[in-house]
């Protein structure tokens, strides 16, 4: 499998716009995803008031791995993280195999994706990462066309340099107004081998539903000629590591749009969670999962259920106030 978009290339691409919030104290929230034994209490899934300063619009910044970068961490600075797992896929529909192979949404993945966007219209989002798959670019985009603050997401074409040439923008206001969309084949669904476009239950019961059971969801060993989900976790984690993390340390509210076992082995990162509790997690098409990136530590906030939700909210003050702001904006 190529790199749709190069760990070097990404380090030339500048972003420009961003705001900080700040938590304290947990309140209750309910989380989308399943996981058998470690499963969260909702004290630890807790929302939270805070106080802190102003979202704000900030100078260009360069992508981590730039030997110029301008990627500081900001010491205090809070981000929000949200992840999505695409809608409903055509396969999914049919119940086959699809890893790597990139097939479109449904229109139910598309009710899916626009009802993930009413869930976070008010959570600042400065920067997008998907996976090189269009069931996850469709569903970053259908959600953030109902995001409230109305920017435009646009994809980065750093493959060749005449891509990048090609692809400027030469006003500062309209990449203000801007959202950049970076691709990453490393974040593509973890790659099915030879199940890849057979159905789910037609293999159940050829070869047995305990060895297809072993083959989805155990943690190291592979479906034929495939990825197991700690070989997709060996270079989904790396990215998330090498491109992600910095943004977030840089004060960056970042969007993933990806797939159910790449998102999965993040989870897994982000949690915690041993090899035999990841088994047993589960993610839904088109839920929104916010985490908070604090001090270098990422506390998971669950998902917002709703844009008035009044606890989404009350995640931070800087939450809070970003969604004043863009109430005064729209009014
Ligand atoms: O077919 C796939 O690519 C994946 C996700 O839909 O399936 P599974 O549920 O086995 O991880």
């Amino acid at each position: 499998m190529a790199a749709s978009t190069s760990q070097h290339a990404l380090s030339s691409i500048k972003f420009w716009s961003t705001s900080n919030f700040s938590l304290e104290k947990p309140t209750c929230h309910v989380h989308s995803v399943s996981v058998g034994r470690r499963c969260p209490s909702a004290r630890s899934l807790g929302l939270v008031c805070a106080s802190n300063s102003q979202s704000s619009v900030v100078e260009p910044v360069q992508l981590p791995g730039s030997p110029k970068s301008s990627i500081t961490p900001k010491k205090s600075s809070e981000s929000a993280l949200i992840l999505i797992r695409h809608g409903e896929s055509l396969w999914n529909e049919k119940n086959l195999f699809t890893g790597c192979v990139n097939v479109p949404l449904t229109p139910k993945g598309v009710e899916e994706a626009i009802e993930a966007g009413k869930r976070i219209c008010n959570i600042p989002v400065d920067v997008i990462y998907t996976s090189s798959l269009i069931r996850a670019q469709m569903t970053a985009m259908l959600a953030m066309m109902q995001h409230r603050r109305k920017k435009v997401p646009i994809i980065v074409h750093n493959e060749s340099e005449q891509a990048h040439k090609w692809s400027q923008i030469y006003s500062e206001e309209t990449k203000k107004q801007s959202i950049p969309v970076i691709t990453a084949w490393q974040l593509n669904e973890r790659m099915y081998g030879e199940l890849q476009g057979l159905n789910k239950q037609e293999t159940a019961d050829r070869f047995g539903k305990e060895q297809v059971h072993e083959w989805r969801r155990s943690y190291d060993i592979p479906p034929p000629n495939g990825e197991s989900l700690e070989m997709c976790a060996e270079r989904a984690v790396a990215y998330f590591k090498d491109q992600i993390i910095p943004q977030l340390a840089a004060g960056k509210h970042v969007m993933i749009a990806a797939h159910g076992n790449s998102l999965r082995s993040i989870i897994m990162h982000l949690d915690k969670l041993t090899s035999q509790e990841v088994i047993s997690l589960e993610l839904s098409t088109g839920i929104p999962m916010l985490y908070i990136f604090k001090e270098g530590k990422f506390i998971r906030r669950g998902s917002p259920a709703g844009p008035s939700e009044a606890g989404v909210y009350a995640y931070t003050k800087n939450l809070a106030q970003y969604r004043q702001k863009l109430d005064g904006m729209i009014q």
